[in-house]
């Protein structure tokens, strides 16, 4: 059986998401789609209740996604089971910090076994977007994760302001596309590591590290605000294989002492002594167990690529460490062997 994917739907209050998820269900494409609501304050805190809508929508009640009801979201894809579901797509409260709904996916073992977690799909407003960026840390961060970006509300935001969020969402989020809402289904969804056709890995889509060739830290950018200069992306990339034992003490390391900084980090990894590639996935200090693939990409470069989304965390300690520990692990090796 292969594991369900499951879509994270999220963006600012308003920015358009349940408009955007009644298209999709509507598209063929997204049968067999079971959908999770989370409203924000419906029902009184005291009483949490999975409450089943019509067919496969689920409501989660009784608060935020993000802290009250991770438990109603496991019980949620817990009784899917058996059904003949072939997507979820969970729609989170606008005030949602996605990291805990997609720590959740990766850390239960019983939804790690059935599900995955396809991306995150994150909607911004045009014409309220800049102002909530520069408010809400919260929207910054759901801008920053996402695997798709959507733009909603176009139609009603002047060119210029439809151009500026869009330059300010790319330097956020360079490896997300952005897209506007009437963008066919399988643009929107199916963001992970494999291409739903072939079922092969699709490195370029899912990791698009080429995407942050030229794209710089932007804390001396002089009007970016305060927000996005605590978020921050790129991408490392080694020619030479890296050795496992050091990468993987220095991601407990990292995921130690500065977790709640990696917001994210995605990466294709060419290991020594390892002909396949292997890629790796975290979200706030909880990684996702690495995945060895059958085989590189075809065209792929053999190099290893790793995308990181760091907030108040600067790019040379995570690369200087890395480098650190590759180094130290190479030279034990050296001296044992
Ligand atoms: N003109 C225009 N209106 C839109 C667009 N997308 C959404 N809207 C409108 O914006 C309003 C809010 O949309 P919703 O889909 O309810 O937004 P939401 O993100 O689900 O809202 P919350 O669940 O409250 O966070 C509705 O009145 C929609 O009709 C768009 O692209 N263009």
């Amino acid at each position: 059986m292969s594991a369900i994917p499951v879509t994270v739907l999220t963006g600012f209050l308003g920015a358009g998401k349940t408009t955007l998820l009644n298209r999709l269900l509507r598209d063929p494409a997204l049968a067999g789609t079971a959908v999770l609501v989370n409203e924000f304050g419906e029902i009184g805190l005291d009483h949490l209740l999975v409450e089943r809508l019509d067919g496969d929508t689920v409501l989660l009640n009784a608060g935020c996604l993000c802290c009250t009801v991770r438990g109603d979201l496991v019980r949620a894809l817990r009784d899917l089971t058996g059904r003949e579901i072939r997507r979820v797509v969970v729609e989170t409260t606008g005030l949602a910090d996605p990291a805990p709904i997609l720590q959740t996916l990766m850390a239960e073992p019983m939804l790690a076994a059935r599900y995955r977690l396809d991306g995150v799909v994150t909607l911004v407003d045009a014409v309220a977007g800049m102002a909530t960026l520069d408010a809400q840390m919260e929207a910054v961060k759901q801008a920053a994760v996402a695997d798709r970006l959507v733009l909603s509300k176009a139609d009603l935001a002047a060119p210029e302001a439809v151009a500026a969020l869009e330059a300010r969402l790319r330097a956020l989020n360079p490896g997300a596309p952005l897209l506007r809402p009437n963008a066919p289904a399988e643009a929107l969804l199916d963001c992970g590591l494999y291409d739903p056709a072939t079922k092969h890995p699709d490195v370029r889509r899912w990791l698009d590290a080429e995407a942050f060739a030229g794209h710089h830290h932007h804390h001396h950018h002089h009007d970016v605000s305060r927000h996005d200069a605590r978020i921050h992306s790129f991408c490392l990339t080694f020619d030479e294989p890296l050795p496992w034992d050091g990468l993987a003490t220095w991601i407990d390391v990292l995921t130690t002492t500065r977790g709640e900084s990696v917001l994210r980090l995605k990466g294709i990894l060419s290991l020594e002594g390892e002909e396949r590639p292997v890629a790796i996935h975290g979200v706030q200090g909880l990684f996702h167990p690495p995945v060895m693939l059958e085989r590189w990409p075809d065209g792929d470069d053999r190099r290893s690529r790793l995308v990181f989304i760091l907030r108040d965390l600067d790019r040379a300690v995570v690369e200087n460490g890395l480098r650190a520990f590759a180094e130290s692990a190479r030279r034990e090796r050296e001296v044992a062997g």
